[in-house]
């Protein structure tokens, strides 16, 4: 038997609609961000900074890629003989017909997993947001309160509370946390402001108890399922109030915007500050040789990650390696993916391009010289767009496009497919 310690268990299953082109080859969490990471290495950097070592990841959807990117867990220094990374995807066993039916189902069905590593506390965590966070005062604070469950909770930032879990905090220890005194899942008059991040704590037998009681009922979600049949039954759960940066990043202005919160004098995102750790041994990005900034290129208020090649303007965009910006084009408020290649006097405003995106030259996407596009333009991986092509704001352009289907003009909102 190992020794007790706490176990943490990354939901990474999910794929997100509104994410659309973005996610159709990979799960939220494997999402690129931030030039040359990943979604989930945010909570993998927060737990690697926490010293929490044994980790497993439940993944659902087209998890290669996540698969690949985990690799064997080195990178966040959880490989040894009492850490380590487990990816646990989804199976039909002989008692089970049934792939992961849900967030709970997901940890229900690796119980035997989770009982043999025998932890003392269990962490389960969200692998899609954007935040840093020191998870052992969440865990001192479950301790002190001796809680069955602690759940994590910021404030709102908009009025959309019919997108989140929503949790009636007391006063009782101030800004820290207090009793969770109410929770409502996606409700549409929210009676408090405090936002669940999917960060949940619990004693590992409250938390066998209740999966294997959810198992008759026919919805299988911690939010929905879980944490409002604890309230019922009277357990003790407890708020922790966290005060940093959130992204929830569920929608591509979203996580657009994260990926603009990098730039600036002082980022709302620090990388550095926030130790952030992400695996280099995909894609080989360690052999990328530096950036190469052409004679008449110009760079501002950017990130730029190894193996690029500017020759025309790049400000305020995030290029992943190997992107490359020929003579007289301009990218601006865009985040490129790996390898985008840009020909000559193109026009690049307000773009997320997947991986491998390759543009003629004069192709304008988003807005022509003299204004910046408003609207986010979203371009699938693997695409060609051919030369002299103009793609107005807002539109989004599949991956399966065939260049034979290319219009001249491509109109604002409109979706190629
Ligand atoms: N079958 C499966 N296997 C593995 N992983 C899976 C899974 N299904 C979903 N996930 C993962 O679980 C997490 C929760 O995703 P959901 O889509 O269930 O909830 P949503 O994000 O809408 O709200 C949730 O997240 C918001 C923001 O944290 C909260 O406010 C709200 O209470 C909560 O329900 C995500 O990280 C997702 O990738």
């Amino acid at each position: 038997m190992l020794q007790p310690t706490t176990l943490a268990m990354i939901l990474a299953g999910g794929r997100v609609d509104e994410l659309d082109v973005l996610t159709y080859g990979r799960p939220k969490s494997a999402l690129p961000f931030g030039g040359f990471g990943r979604v989930i290495d945010f909570p993998l950097s927060n737990l690697m900074n926490s010293g929490i070592e044994q980790v497993a990841i439940l993944s659902q959807y087209r998890s290669y890629s996540l698969i690949n990117h985990i690799g064997t867990g080195a990178a966040w220094d959880m490989l040894g003989r009492n850490r380590g990374i487990s990816i646990l995807p989804p199976y039909i066993g002989s008692n089970h017909k049934d792939w992961y039916r849900g967030s709970a189902d997901a940890v229900y069905k690796n119980l035997d997993f989770v009982k043999y590593h025998d932890p003392e506390h269990i962490l389960i965590l969200s692998g899609d947001h954007i935040y840093q966070m020191d998870y052992q005062d969440m865990l001192a604070y479950h301790k002190e309160k001796n809680a069955d469950l602690t759940m994590a909770f910021v404030r709102a930032k908009k009025n959309s509370p019919h997108r989140f879990g929503m949790g009636a905090v007391n006063d009782e220890d101030g800004d820290r946390g207090g009793r969770l005194t109410d929770y409502w899942e996606k409700p549409d008059n929210p009676q408090s402001d405090w936002v669940s991040l999917t960060v949940l704590c619990f004693k590992p037998e409250v938390l066998y108890t209740m999966l294997g009681s959810n198992q008759q009922e026919n919805s299988h979600e911690f939010g929905r399922d879980i944490v409002p049949a604890m309230m019922e039954a009277g357990y003790r759960l407890y708020g922790y109030k966290f005060h940093g940066y959130w992204g929830y990043t569920k929608t591509v202005e979203e996580y657009w915007q994260s990926n603009m919160d990098l730039l600036g004098d002082n980022p709302l995102i620090d990388l550095e500050k926030w130790g952030f750790r992400t695996n280099m041994d995909h894609r080989d990005i360690r052999d990328f040789q530096p950036t190469v900034v052409g004679h008449y290129a110009t760079v501002q208020n950017s990130l730029i990650y190894n193996g690029c090649r500017i020759e025309g303007t790049v400000r305020n965009s995030i290029l992943f390696p190997g992107v490359e910006v020929g003579k007289n084009s301009v990218v601006e408020d865009s985040v490129l993916f790996f390898n985008n290649a840009i020909g000559r006097n193109c026009r690049l405003s307000k773009v997320v391009a997947d991986v491998n995106t390759v543009y003629g030259d004069g192709v304008i996407i988003g807005a022509e010289a003299g204004r910046r596009a408003e609207k986010i333009t979203v371009i699938g991986w693997n695409n060609r767009v051919p030369e002299q092509v103009m793609i107005g704001e807002g539109a989004t352009i599949c991956p399966e496009l065939n260049s034979k289907n290319w219009k001249k003009i491509v109109a604002a909102g409109e979706v190629l497919k």
